[in-house]
């Protein structure tokens, strides 16, 4: 493709030796660069990419994007000077990839807590509707039936592209996406076409990045300017009514989903938990109709109704013809999402849950909803992931005290921090609550323990890894998954 081309429409500083120059992919990371690829030199958190832009010409670079001088250039080199090299390859993936998500029905999910789970049960109302949905996200990219492994919950601009780029390729109509504040504060998901965005919910994470609050809601709003068709919030939450407020005025028609107030566009009465899942009748613009939920907790209540909110906004804009039996046969199929509230089978007088919790605000729900129907004892192991916010150690801990019968505090990917530092963190929240604890740091160990000292009825949820299959101790991902090890344990009993 010519560079010329996928520069149309671009804002540059100042571009030379553009003329005639043939551009056969685009890289960020210099090591990818194969004969004929533009690299983008970005200035990373750990590294500068400015620095490699040598190693870049070596492996074959035909054309450089940068935003800051640098020396040593050759003077024939085609150079592009910008002032945000994150966007501009934003720009270029797109026009590089024939801007592929003004093809696809793409929806958006923000939000602290209920992002994986909602994409889940949309794709299931969609499917229902014999539509080809696309999924990127946490678990991994879904691309029709092929699974592409993620570092992030939200990809990289490049590879958000040429995920939409394979799901044209695949006949995908319709893709919901995470998009996680990091990708929108920086320039993740730029030229990506939203037709709809959604918010589920704000509390305490990520502010080992953000540093405030406010911040972490700055963030999380822009998403709601760039949306074509619907913008969809839940009204429940506090920084869901400030968002309301801010965004009432844009064009953007705006839906309302919660549990607090009929006067929602779509809420939820007579809500029954059950430990296999929840039921209640949902209330839409289309109707009211009982809905029997295959995952427990509140939350899917408030997961579903933003379900079925995009569903609506969807039908309302003409790209999908659904009916509200179609919006309850969707959301009652789907069994569960890995990892998120996945019960282990034990085959004995106690239960295991796995739960992707690692916020204060998730654990308090789901601890909450064992709550609701446990019969003996709440035992919750959990840890608190290193190199990130440290500010929700002690709050996780506090509220695992004040809502479980017993805790288990050990390691949750320490990463490069000191794991003991870790569980020092969390448990001056589980001591200033008064819980009983006990700590153990190896994680396999603290499973082994709980599992041993079960008692009837018990309920043991595993928080925070969920999906996740791996340790992460140092830089390195060791092979750890919770359902091996709890059969292990089981089997040692
Ligand atoms: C803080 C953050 O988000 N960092 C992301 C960022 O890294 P960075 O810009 O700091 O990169 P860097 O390592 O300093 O390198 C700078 C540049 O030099 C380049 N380089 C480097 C080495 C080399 O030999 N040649 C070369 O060209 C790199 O490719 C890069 O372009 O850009 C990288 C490429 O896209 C990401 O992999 C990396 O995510 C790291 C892994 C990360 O942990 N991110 C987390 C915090 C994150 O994004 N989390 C969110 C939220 C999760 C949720 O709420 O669900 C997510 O979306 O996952
Ligand atoms: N709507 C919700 N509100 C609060 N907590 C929730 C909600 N939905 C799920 N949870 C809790 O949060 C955990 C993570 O849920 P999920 O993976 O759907 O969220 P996420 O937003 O994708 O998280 P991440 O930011 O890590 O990708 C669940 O395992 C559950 O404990
Ligand atoms: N999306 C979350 C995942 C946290 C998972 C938990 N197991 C941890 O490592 O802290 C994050 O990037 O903070
Ligand atoms: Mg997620």
């Amino acid at each position: 493709m010519k560079l010329k081309d996928i520069l149309e429409g671009a804002e540059f500083e100042s571009g030379n030796n553009l003329e005639d120059v043939e551009i056969k992919g685009i890289a960020y990371n210099s090591q990818k660069v194969e004969a004929g690829y533009l690299f983008v030199a970005i200035e990373g958190f750990k590294t500068d990419g400015h620095k490699y832009i040598a190693s870049a010409i070596e492996n074959g670079a035909s054309a450089i994007v940068l935003q800051k001088e640098v020396e040593g250039i050759p003077a024939e080199m085609p150079v592009i000077k910008v002032s945000n090299s994150r966007e501009m390859l934003a720009k270029l993936a797109c026009s590089f990839c024939g801007d592929p998500s003004s093809k696809l029905n793409l929806i958006g999910i923000t939000g602290t807590n209920g992002k994986t789970t909602t994409t889940y049960l949309t794709r299931a109302i969609f499917e229902e509707i014999g539509h080809k949905v696309g999924i990127i996200g946490t678990i991994g990219n879904l691309i029709g039936n092929k699974v592409v492994d993620t570092n992030t919950t939200t990809p990289e601009s490049l590879e958000l592209q040429e995920s939409f780029c394979s799901m044209i390729d695949n006949e995908v109509d319709t893709a919901v996406m995470e998009v996680s504040s990091h990708a929108l504060d920086l320039n993740r998901v730029d030229y990506s076409d939203f037709k709809v965005g959604v918010f589920t919910n704000l509390s305490v994470d990520h502010l080992d990045y953000h540093k405030t609050i406010d911040n972490y809601l700055e963030a999380k709003k822009k998403l709601f300017y760039r949306t074509s068709e619907f913008n969809v919030i839940n009204g429940d939450d506090p920084y869901g009514q400030k968002i309301i407020d801010e965004i009432k005025s844009l064009e953007t028609p705006l839906l309302i989903y919660g549990i607090d107030s009929e006067e929602y566009d779509l809420y939820a009465t007579d809500i029954v938990m059950k430990p296999e899942g929840v039921s209640y009748k949902m209330h839409t613009p289309m109707g009211s109709i009982n809905i029997e939920l295959n995952i427990p907790g509140l939350f899917s209540v408030y997961n579903s109704l933003a379900a079925a909110s995009i569903a609506y906004a969807s039908a309302y804009s003409g790209r999908v013809k659904l009916t509200l039996k179609d919006i309850k046969s969707g959301l009652e199929k789907l069994s569960g999402v890995k990892g998120r509230f996945e019960v282990v089978p034990t085959g004995k007088d106690f239960s295991v849950i796995i739960d992707f919790a690692h916020t204060p605000d998730a654990l308090e729900k789901v601890l909450k909803s064992i709550k609701e129907f446990a019969k003996g004892r709440i035992v919750a192991l959990f840890g608190a992931g290193g190199d990130r916010d440290s500010s929700k150690r002690a709050p996780m801990g506090e509220i695992a005290a004040k809502y479980a019968d017993f805790c288990v505090v050990t390691s949750d990917n320490p990463r490069t921090e000191d794991p003991a530092k870790i569980i020092e963190d969390v448990l001056a929240g589980v001591k200033r609550e008064g819980g009983e604890y006990v700590a153990i740091v190896d994680r396999r160990e603290a499973i082994e323990y709980a599992v041993k000292n079960a008692k009837p009825d018990d309920i043991i949820l595993l928080a925070g890894k969920g999906h996740e299959t791996y340790l992460i101790l140092g830089e390195t991902k060791h092979h750890f998954d919770e359902r091996e090890i709890v059969r292990e344990a089981l089997l040692k009993i």
